[in-house]
């Protein structure tokens, strides 16, 4: 993409009303505007992120067996009536209605949804089990939105559903997810510690937040600090395996961890003082089991082996790709900017030509531009005539993972600058050896 054709209105200084610096950054990085309070619009250098973490997620959910639909924003009142949640969920749930003055909700999460779809055609224990998941935008009218996207109004989730036709079998379901979690922050270039959580309005009696440590974190959280050092789930990590996921999970809460809500102070201080970690966390994801909270009232039952009809086990299993670019640059950024893992960077590298009209530079950056784009690397070339210490301050801002430099002088030599995001010196490099450290 060519700077001059793009649209990525940087920002000199950050709004005042930005507290934390993700928020500062995506805003200065012209990857987002706010439209309205706790509502934004992706400006396409954000969009090109939130895309990249759903990618992410969706290879995730898809490995550990989960099958994508899209369920709509828009939910029918009585639908929640069903459940006895359309009151219980309180002054969150944006309430609506249309042109015939049906009630109608604009969806917090789709529990009830999910259940009505799946009631309305699986019958037998045979087709079970069943997890489906969607990507799609939320909204719940926080009473104090703030942190840009960390805590927005209209944010977007992956939420996945389970069916099983009973607990130990749920379970299973859960564990696949708990480990898919596991996979997928890591890929994300997070740490993330699974916590005992709260289960919320959701419901159910097991839950796990996935909390990534970042100075900035909404809640304060406890946990033993070897959790840091585990490794995650490989790609080897097989699904069907119920007792081996079992053994990843069991791993995975061997040690204290624990958010404010759930935390024991007899407990944590089981832990040996040197490995008590007390920080500040954001949750990137939160799972649950919930049995029959939602299958029963509403009637979603299958024909089980012994000819008896149940109500199915259900589990959730959410994730905030809008909030994980904040959360990503909470975890990745210095004084210049944001710095993104490789799996999430908007482009891999940032090509600054330092003298637009020079009929070298030109000729280089057009070639380098041509040949890495032919590789299938996504590069973002600036071909603006802006000076070039602005040029270099723009590519740490938005935080590519690399920055190749042309430049008269350079080229009189022989060669170009390649810098790594990050700490580091740049390199002088030929095209050519500069073109094989990129491909
Ligand atoms: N206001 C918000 N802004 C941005 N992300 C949010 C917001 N509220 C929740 N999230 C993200 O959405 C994830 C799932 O939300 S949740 O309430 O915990 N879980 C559910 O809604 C369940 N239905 C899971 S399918 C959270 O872990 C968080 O990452």
């Amino acid at each position: 993409m060519r700077l001059s054709r793009y649209f990525m209105p940087i920002l000199r200084d950050a709004p005042k009303e930005a507290e934390i610096v993700s928020h500062r950054l995506m805003l200065r990085a012209g990857m987002i505007r706010q439209e309205a309070a706790g509502i934004y619009a992706w400006l396409p250098l954000g969009l090109k992120v939130l895309n990249n973490i759903c990618h992410v997620i969706r290879e995730e959910q898809d490995r550990a067996g989960a099958i994508e639909l899209m369920m709509p924003t828009i939910q029918l009142a009585d639908l929640w009536r069903e459940s006895g949640r359309y009151d219980a969920y309180g002054k969150e749930m944006l309430r609506i209605k249309d042109r015939h003055d049906r009630e109608m909700l604009y969806g917090p999460t789709n529990e009830e949804m999910i259940t009505e779809i799946f009631r309305s055609s699986v019958r037998s224990y045979k087709d079970l089990p069943k997890n489906l998941y969607h990507i799609q935008w939320k909204f719940r009218d926080e009473v104090r939105p703030r942190f840009g996207v960390m805590r927005s109004r209209e944010f977007l989730m992956k939420d996945a559903y389970s069916f099983d036709l009973d607990k130990e079998a749920a379970r299973t379901s859960y564990n696949r997810m708990f480990t898919a979690y596991l996979r997928t922050f890591a890929r994300l270039g997070l740490k993330a510690i699974p916590m005992a959580a709260d289960t919320g309005p959701i419901g159910g009696d097991l839950s796990h937040e996935f909390i990534i440590l970042a100075k900035t974190g909404e809640s304060a959280v406890f946990c033993h600090e070897d959790y840091l050092s585990f490794d995650t789930p490989g790609l080897d990590v097989d699904f069907d395996d119920a007792a081996g996921l079992q053994a990843i999970v069991d791993k995975w809460t061997s040690l204290y961890a624990a958010t404010e809500e759930m935390h024991d102070e007899a407990k944590f201080a089981e832990t040996p003082e040197a490995s008590r970690l007390s920080a500040r966390g954001i949750e990137v994801g939160h799972i649950f089991y919930f049995g029959t909270k939602y299958s029963e009232p509403m009637g979603a039952k299958v024909t089980g082996p012994d000819g008896k009809d149940v109500p199915v086990h259900m589990g959730s299993y959410g994730i905030g790709p809008s909030r994980l670019a904040a959360a990503i640059i909470e975890a990745g950024h210095d004084d210049a900017g944001i710095i993104w893992p490789d799996t999430v960077a908007p482009f891999k590298v940032g090509l600054v030509n330092l003298k637009p009209g020079d009929s070298n530079c030109d000729a280089a950056c057009e070639d380098l531009y041509a040949k890495l784009k032919g590789q299938g690397i996504d590069v973002l070339y600036d071909d603006t005539d802006d000076r070039a210490g602005a040029k270099f301050a723009t590519m740490d801002l938005i935080g590519l993972p690399w920055r190749l430099v042309v430049g008269p002088k350079g080229l009189a030599n022989g060669v170009v600058e390649l810098k790594r995001r990050g700490p580091g010196a740049p390199e002088q490099l030929s095209v050519d050896a500069a073109l094989n450290a990129l491909t």
